[in-house]
């Protein structure tokens, strides 16, 4: 029984690599309205974004034409957690603002899914009914992340130490999506989990 009414809420989440943005994908592709958090972020933080004025107040510099410079932003939050915090109270509100919205747009859906990507680290768990972990073993994942560019091992040893370890995230799911197969195992696994919650909603 959803806590949310007559949809059933879902957040899918995994650590870097795992495949959380294509399960997300399959999700869409399968008629579930999906909300990206990490895409809201980027819109609000954008070209005409809603939030360069209040983060241009608070972080002098780290805007221009082109929206927020993520990476010097990046520079100014990452390792100083009371300037990320300062970051998070202006950024979740807002996050939160648009994720009402989207309810209300889809409020008919039976099934709907909150992509969040730090969903365990920052207490996603109350806003949703039931969490859904993509997950895949460390050396896959380890091969994913260190063949896109840009990528370093240091640079993935710190973002997974900013992240909830997988073993703790699967332990913590109640459904887990395997990606270690083909797209296609993966995107009938998706397929298999719409149908079972669709028949056990209510
Ligand atoms: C500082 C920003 C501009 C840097 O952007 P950039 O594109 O360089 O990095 P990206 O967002 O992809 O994050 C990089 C890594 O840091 C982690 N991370 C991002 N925000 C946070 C946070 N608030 N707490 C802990 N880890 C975080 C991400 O999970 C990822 O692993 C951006 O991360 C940001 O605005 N963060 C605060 C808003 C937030 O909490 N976003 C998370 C999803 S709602
Ligand atoms: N069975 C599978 N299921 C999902 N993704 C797979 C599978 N096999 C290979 N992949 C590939 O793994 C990569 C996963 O990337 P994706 O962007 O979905 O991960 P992510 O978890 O969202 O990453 P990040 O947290 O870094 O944004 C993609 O290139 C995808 O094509």
């Amino acid at each position: 029984m959803s806590k949310f009414g007559k949809h059933l809420i879902l957040g899918l989440t995994g650590s870097i690599g795992m495949g959380k943005s294509t399960v997300a994908r399959m999700f869409a592709d399968e008629g579930v309205p999906v909300f990206d958090a990490d895409a809201a972020v980027h819109r609000l933080q954008g070209p005409g974004g809603a939030l360069l004025g209040a983060i241009e107040a608070e972080f002098p510099g780290s805007t221009g034409p082109d929206g927020v410079d993520r990476v010097k932003l990046g520079e100014l939050v990452f390792g100083d957690p009371e300037a990320l915090a300062r970051l998070e109270a202006i950024v979740h509100p807002a996050v939160a603002e648009l994720r009402s919205e989207f309810l209300l747009e889809h409020a008919g859906a039976p099934i709907l899914l909150f992509d969040i990507p730090l969903l365990f680290e920052k207490g996603g768990e109350s806003r949703v009914d039931q969490v859904v972990v993509v997950s895949a073993p460390a050396e896959i994942q380890r091969r994913r992340v260190l063949g896109r560019p840009g990528m370093t091992a240091d640079k993935f040893a710190h973002i997974l130490s900013l992240q909830v370890p997988d073993a703790e995230k699967r332990a913590r799911a109640d459904h887990l999506i395997d990606t270690s197969g083909s797209l296609d195992e993966t995107r009938r696994a998706v397929r298999e989990l719409v149908k079972h919650l669709e028949r056990t909603r209510t």
